[in-house]
C-alpha cells in the first residue's frame, strides 16, 4: 500500500537515507527500528514530504505522492504525529484536534472516535494545549492525526518521556485503530517489546539504511542486539 523506491535524504551534505526501498503492508502496524540518529525520524519526513532534499518514489496505494507538497499528501490520506508532538499551546484541545480535521480529507470536525479513544480530551475540550501533561498532550496529537480521517499514520515515538500508564492507553488506541479500523501504522520506536506486542512487520535501520526488515517474528534478539545494544 505504501511503495518506497529508492529513497535518500540528505541534510546539507548528510546524507541521511540511502537507497532505502520499503513497503508497508496496508492495515497493518510496521515498526521502525534502530539506535538514534539512524534516519528514522527522516524516513517519516520524508513520507510526509517536509524534507527539503529527497529524492526516490513513493506510492500511496499505487498512486505516486512523492511529487506533492505536505498538505496535499495529508490530504491524500497520510497524518503525521511527530516527536515531541507540537501542540499550540494557546489553542484549545478542541482546536488543535480541529487542526487535523482541516488538514485532512474527511469532514471539519472532532471525530466521535477520537474522543471515546480518549476520555481525557473529551472532558477538557475547552483547556489550552499547553496546560496538558506530555501524556495528555501525546494523546492529543493522535487524536489532531485521527481528526484528518488518514489511511496511514506515522508516528514518532509516541511513548518517549511518558508514564506508564499513559503508555498503555497509547498502545490501546493504537491496537484498536489498527484491528477494528484498519488503519495502516509506521511505527518510529526504541522499545523493542513495545513493537513487538504492536507491530506485524518491521524495519531496522542502521546509518540510513535499511539493514533487517519483514514480518515481526524475524525480529530476533539477535537482531536487535546486533543492531540496538549501545
Ligand atoms: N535538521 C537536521 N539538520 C542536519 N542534520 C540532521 C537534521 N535532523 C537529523 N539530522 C541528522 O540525520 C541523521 C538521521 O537523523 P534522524 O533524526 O532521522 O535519526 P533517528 O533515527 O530518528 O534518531 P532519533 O531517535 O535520535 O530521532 C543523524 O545523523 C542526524 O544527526
Amino acid at each position: 500500500m505504501l511503495k518506497l523506491s529508492n529513497i535518500n535524504g540528505f541534510y546539507g551534505r548528510s546524507h541521511a537515507l540511502q537507497d532505502v526501498d520499503l513497503t508497508i503492508p496496508a492495515g497493518k502496524v510496521t515498526a521502525i527500528l534502530g539506535r538514534n540518529g539512524m534516519g528514522k525520524t527522516t524516513l517519516l519526513r520524508t513520507l510526509m514530504g517536509s524534507m527539503v532534499r529527497s529524492t526516490g518514489a513513493i506510492e500511496l496505494e499505487g498512486v505516486r505522492i512523492d511529487g506533492l507538497p505536505t498538505h496535499l499528501r495529508a490530504r491524500s490520506g497520510i497524518a503525521y504525529v511527530p516527536q515531541g508532538r507540537e501542540i499550540i499551546a494557546d489553542f484549545s484541545v478542541r482546536q488543535n484536534i480541529l487542526m487535523g480535521a482541516f488538514a485532512g480529507r474527511g469532514p471539519r470536525a472532532i471525530p466521535p472516535l477520537a474522543l471515546e479513544l480518549f476520555p481525557y480530551l473529551a472532558a477538557n475540550l475547552h483547556r489550552p494545549g499547553g496546560v496538558l501533561s506530555g501524556g495528555q498532550q501525546q494523546q492529543l496529537a493522535l487524536a489532531r492525526a485521527l481528526a484528518a480521517h488518514p489511511k496511514v499514520m506515522l508516528l514518532d515515538e509516541p511513548n518517549e518521556g511518558i508514564q506508564p500508564s499513559v503508555v498503555e492507553e497509547i498502545e490501546s488506541a493504537i491496537t484498536r485503530l489498527n484491528r477494528e479500523f484498519g488503519m495502516t501504522m509506521v511505527l518510529v520506536e526504541q522499545n523493542i517489546d513495545f513493537a513487538r506486542r504492536v507491530a506485524s512487520h518491521f524495519a531496522m535501520f542502521e546509518k540510513g539504511s535499511i539493514v533487517e526488515s519483514g514480518p515481526i517474528d524475524r525480529l530476533t534478539n539477535e537482531v536487535v542486539d546486533r543492531h540496538m545494544t549501545f
